[in-house]
């Protein structure tokens, strides 16, 4: 109950308790210098050198708390958004409460988390396009998604205009599941999932093959319409920005003779511009970011142009 109490005049921010989401969470707030300690089973942790409480909750639940405005910032995935989204216009369509505080506004996508949510039906199966499994049923963890999907394929099949404020009577049977969906073909429960998909081994290993995309998913920085300081919410997003920006860029520095520089900044441009310093005798330094993943293709291009002594370092922070 103190804790509870402690948290007046707090920003409160909401990060995945677990799932894949949580590790790299955590590894931003590091970088981002938000600094907590979680006492064991406690949700809630106050920040020691900022006026933020984090809030550890279910990757799923994050867009509602946010949504409603109860909680300032979060991180979770887009499919979440997309799913708590759909799911407050599908009760407001059946004339629940209007769609209350709805919206979660998205601030940055975060580089990690990257899936699919995928349309998937047995391999050696009947079924080869996602209309194939109109009127079937259809097993998932994001029910409101996969109605909207199936609403549209419906009317599109039916030759009607689709209307997502209207209440859905759906020709196909969702079947709502909590974790594990593929097992579900398998078992019985049903002729299709709609499920996240990485790699694909866990489709693979169940013998499932995907036939669709409903949406394409990566972690998000989220932000509620009113938050209650809306200063420290840019302060967090412009340090989550510069941490990102740190783990997807290197410092790239060479030295090359005058000449050569038109053709070796064409290789490294930067994210706004080179820093170009003129050194003895007609040779230049370049120094220039460029994204870690493409790092070893420019380093192949800038010898073929005459680079030499070329440097690749971490960078640690940024801040634009
Ligand atoms: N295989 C994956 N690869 C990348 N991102 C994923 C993957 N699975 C899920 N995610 C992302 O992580 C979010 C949370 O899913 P996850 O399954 O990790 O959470 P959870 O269901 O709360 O945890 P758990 O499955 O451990 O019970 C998803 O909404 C999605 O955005
Ligand atoms: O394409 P892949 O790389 O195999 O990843 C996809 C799997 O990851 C998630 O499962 P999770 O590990 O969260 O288990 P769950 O199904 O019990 O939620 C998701 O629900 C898929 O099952
Ligand atoms: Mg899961």
């Amino acid at each position: 109950m103190e804790l509870v109490n402690s948290l007046e005049g707090r920003l409160l921010f909401a990060v995945p308790k677990k799932g894949r989401l949580n590790q790299a969470t955590l590894n931003l707030l590091e970088g981002a210098d938000i600094q907590f300690r979680r006492e064991n089973r406690l949700d809630i942790a106050l920040v020691k050198n900022l006026p933020i409480a984090l809030i550890f909750l279910p990757a799923a639940d994050i867009p509602t708390f946010v949504g409603q405005g109860r909680v300032d910032l979060g991180i979770t995935g887009w499919d979440q958004v997309r799913e708590h989204d759909a799911a407050v216009s599908a009760a407001a369509a059946h004339g629940g409460a209007p769609a209350q505080g709805s919206g979660c506004e998205m601030i940055t996508e975060l580089g990690f988390g990257s899936c699919k949510l995928q349309v998937q039906v047995p391999e050696k199966g009947q079924y080869a396009s996602s209309a194939d499994l109109i009127g079937r049923t259809v097993g998932t963890s994001f029910v409101s998604l996969t109605a909207d999907f199936f609403a549209q394929l419906e009317a599109k099949a039916n030759g009607t205009a689709h209307d997502s404020s209207r209440p859905q009577i759906l020709q196909t049977k969702i079947v709502e599941l909590s974790g594990s969906v593929e097992a579900a073909c398998a078992l019985g429960v049903a002729d299709g999932i709609v499920d996240l998909v990485e790699s694909g081994e866990t489709m693979r290993a169940a013998g499932l093959k995907a036939i669709d995309t409903v949406v394409e998913s990566t972690a998000v920085l989220i932000k509620s319409r009113s938050p209650s300081n809306p200063d420290l919410v840019d302060l967090i997003a412009s340090r989550i920005r510069g941490v990102i920006t740190a783990q997807r860029y290197v410092l790239c520095q060479y030295n090359i003779e005058r000449s050569g520089v038109a053709a070796a900044t064409k290789i490294t441009p930067g994210k706004r511009a080179p820093t170009i310093t003129s050194l003895d005798d007609g040779w230049v330094a370049v120094s220039s970011m460029v994204e870690k993943k493409k790092i070893a293709l420019v380093m192949d291009e800038l010898t073929r142009v005459g680079a030499h002594d070329i440097l690749v370092l971490d960078i640690h922070n940024t801040r634009e």
